[in-house]
């Protein structure tokens, strides 16, 4: 028991030590868990930091890639606004994605960049050269949906309802997209409808939510479209070939016109949208085209290699464009060469075995995108560019009747200056143009319209000359004495007024008498018209209404001598009238009427060459109707005395005369101030009826009458009698 005490105390104790060491050594785990625990703790507070860091800096880089992104955007706006501004087509790009049985081909896309950039790889090249770069407007990736295709053409076809015209078109390759972008794989599914359905849906769409500020003119709805356009769709030759099954065998264009008024401004806006499919071009080769395949793909490219052209000019600017090398060209002329603006879609198949079609379908695109057209314009007219339009056309309207008024007259007086020949050693109507004023025009051209509104025209003309006259002519002052008495006298003595009178001559005759009396005290030799000295007193007598126009006439030539002959003349002149009565009072025919006023003027003229008072006052008291048939024609080639008697009196009968004596004073001792002076005269005296007034209440009827249809009325008679005078006198003031 002892020793089995003993021994197992040595037991025990061996136990004891056995567990004191596993307790030192768990003491000491336990140190070690707790300083792994610490180390953990650390590493996991410095992990979180630097998560936490980590996540900050991705947070960071997040808001930089945002913003970077942004000014991307904002650039790639930018850009394009400044293209807009430019006028350059913009061009997009995009990616025919292989169908599911192609995922193992190789793409010749090696990058599309958001900028758009696209990077064409050629696998059978190493290096550099095996990449190209092409930048566009932008570049859709192949797994770009319709929507969002749209989405990026919508600002364009949407400017159409502002009154812009826009063009969009696809061109590429056969078979690489061209139709599914502008019409859509299928009709039935909204989803995959093309630009062209998208497009006629959003005009109608907005032009309903606009319907309270412009209506647009109704064109049905949206179905009607797609309905025609499926005609459309079945008119287009499609066929089969080596590179697509439902190939487009010609160019397919839809035409939207829209046209709107705004119903706040009334501005009106015309905008126009083409939408093109190009027919693809190809090369015959591969597309394995031949007989009617052959001959549609020759006429496609040649009408394409046309638009290339078309192309090539414009960004050559070049400064002849051929658009009339082809239908397609002739449509499309303005999109691509006026203020449109204009959007090509440029499908490139991305199959390695279309890279050469890939790589000139890019460089044409990239030649394209080169265009600038010029910014585009608005068709919209506001309501003051219609009205300054209108007005435009008013003006030209105005312009073209003058210019008829003017053809006119020209050729009337080419007839007239034939006619003029005839008898006439001078032609009126050859002034100098510089000589001839508008007032002459204005008379030329009545005469040789010879219609009534013509004789408006120069009755306004006169008037206008009237008005613009110097005071010093239309003055009563510088009325000759002796008329000017004489006047009063035939006034006074008339004891009655015409009823109803112009103005004109009521306020001639009327203001006269204490004009006349003032004067013919005051006047002195200065200032007192011309025709006394040159003028005998039986011929002023005789004519007293032939008296202004000559007073005027003569102005500037001659003073005056005559107070003391003032009553003589008005003697003289009441005899003559008492003649002129009594010719009047037969009743014969026109001509012979006409004829005795030629005589009675040419026995004025003959008066006129008589120096002496007293045998022209015999011969009128004595002889009053003798006289006139005793001279038929004046003496052309005598003294300065009938110089000054002639136009006297052509002036009352002969509107034309006026300008024979402009002639003649050309050609003469008066100065252009002079000349344009006398022409107005003539011309009041053409029309003035205050002449003729002078002397109505002493004339017969028919004699009146006469008087005032020679001085303008009567054309029939005017030009006859016209014509008959005018030729001695013209001879007669050219030699003067
Ligand atoms: N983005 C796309 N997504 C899916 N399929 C597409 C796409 N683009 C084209 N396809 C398909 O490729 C084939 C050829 O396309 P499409 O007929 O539009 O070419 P195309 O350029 O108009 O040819 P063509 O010039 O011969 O008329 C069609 O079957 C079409 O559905």
């Amino acid at each position: 028991m002892y020793r089995s005490n003993i021994g197992g105390v040595s037991h025990c104790s061996k136990h004891v030590e056995i567990i004191d060491a596993q307790q030192k050594e768990l003491e000491r785990m336990k140190c070690f868990l707790d300083e792994l625990k610490m180390e953990v703790k650390q590493i996991q507070s410095e992990w979180e930091k630097e998560l936490s860091r980590l996540e900050n800096h991705i947070k960071s880089l997040e808001v930089t890639s945002t913003s970077y992104h942004k000014v991307l955007e904002e650039n790639r706006i930018l850009y394009n606004q400044v293209q807009d501004l430019k006028g350059a087509i913009r061009v997009y790009c995009r990616v025919k994605p292989f169908s599911p049985g192609q995922s193992n081909l190789q793409s010749t896309v090696d990058y599309i960049g958001e900028d758009g950039n696209i990077m064409i790889v050629n696998p059978q090249k190493q290096g550099k050269d095996a990449r190209k770069v092409f930048s566009f407007n932008k570049v859709f990736p192949t797994n770009v949906t319709q929507e969002q295709i749209y989405a990026d053409t919508q600002p364009l076809v949407r400017s159409v309802l502002d009154g812009y015209n826009v063009c969009i078109f696809a061109y590429g390759q056969t078979g690489s997209g061209k139709t599914y972008t502008m019409s859509g794989p299928d009709l039935m599914s909204e989803e995959t409808w093309g630009v062209n359905y998208r497009a006629l849906r959003d005009l109608f769409h907005i032009s309903k939510e606009r319907a309270e500020a412009i209506n647009l003119v109704p064109v049905s709805c949206t179905q009607d479209v797609l309905d025609l356009m499926r005609i459309g769709q079945k008119n287009r030759a499609v066929g089969a070939t080596a590179l697509n099954e439902r190939s487009s065998r010609s160019h397919s264009v839809l035409t939207v016109h829209v046209r709107g008024k705004d119903l706040v401004s009334n501005s009106i806006l015309k905008g126009c949208l083409h939408l093109v499919d190009l027919a693809g071009s190809e090369r015959v080769d591969k597309s394995e085209a031949v007989g009617e395949r052959l001959k549609e793909a020759q006429h496609i490219n040649k009408s394409l290699s046309a638009l290339g052209d078309v192309i090539s000019a414009l960004a050559q600017k070049s400064s002849h464009i051929p658009y009339r090398n082809s239908k397609l060209t002739q449509v499309l002329q303005d999109s691509l060469g006026g203020h449109a603006k204009t959007l090509m879609f440029v499908h490139i198949n991305p199959e390695v075995n279309a890279l050469g079609e890939t790589i000139s379908t890019l460089k044409f695109a990239e030649r394209v995108a080169c265009i600038e057209l010029g910014a585009a314009q608005s068709n919209k007219e506001t309501g003051e560019i219609r009205e300054l339009k209108d007005e435009i056309s008013n003006i030209k309207l105005a312009l073209a009747r003058k210019e008829t008024e003017l053809e006119q007259w020209k050729t009337g007086n080419a007839r007239n200056a034939i006619e003029s020949q005839k008898p006439r050693a001078v032609s009126p109507y050859h002034l100098p143009k510089s000589v001839t004023s508008g007032s002459i025009k204005s008379d030329n051209s009545q005469r040789s319209m010879d219609d009534r509104s013509s004789e408006a025209k120069i009755s306004s003309s006169v008037k206008q000359t009237r008005s613009r006259l110097p005071s010093k002519f239309v003055d009563k002052d510088s009325m000759p004495k002796s008329l000017l008495l004489t006047e009063e006298k035939i006034v006074s003595s008339s004891g009655r007024g015409r009823s109803p009178s112009p103005p004109i001559r009521r306020s001639i005759s009327t203001d006269r008498g204490s004009v006349i009396k003032s004067k013919v005290k005051s006047d002195t030799a200065e200032n007192q018209p011309i025709l006394k000295n040159q003028f005998p007193a039986r011929v002023n007598k005789s004519l007293a209404i032939m008296q202004m126009a000559l007073s005027i006439d003569n102005n500037s030539k001659a003073n005056v001598n005559s107070q003391e002959t003032s009553k003589q003349d008005s003697n003289n002149i009441s005899e003559t009238i008492l003649n002129l009565q009594k010719i009047s009072s037969r009743k014969v025919h026109q001509e012979q009427e006409e004829e005795q006023f030629k005589q009675v003027f040419s026995v004025l003229k003959q008066g006129v060459t008589k120096k002496s008072k007293a045998d022209s006052k015999s011969k009128a008291k004595h002889h009053p109707q003798q006289i006139p048939f005793r001279i038929q024609k004046p003496d052309m080639e005598t003294s300065g005395e009938k110089t000054a008697v002639a136009p006297q009196k052509r002036d009352y009968f002969e509107p034309e005369n006026d300008l024979r004596f402009m002639e003649s004073a050309v050609h003469g001792i008066l100065n252009p101030k002079v000349i344009r002076q006398n022409m107005s005269r003539n011309f009041q005296n053409i029309g003035s009826r205050g002449m003729v007034q002078a002397a109505e209440p002493l004339l017969t009827s028919k004699v009146e009458n006469k008087l005032i249809n020679v001085s303008g009325r009567s054309n029939t008679t005017m030009h006859e009698f016209r014509r008959s005078r005018s030729t001695p006198r013209g001879k007669f003031f050219a030699s003067s």
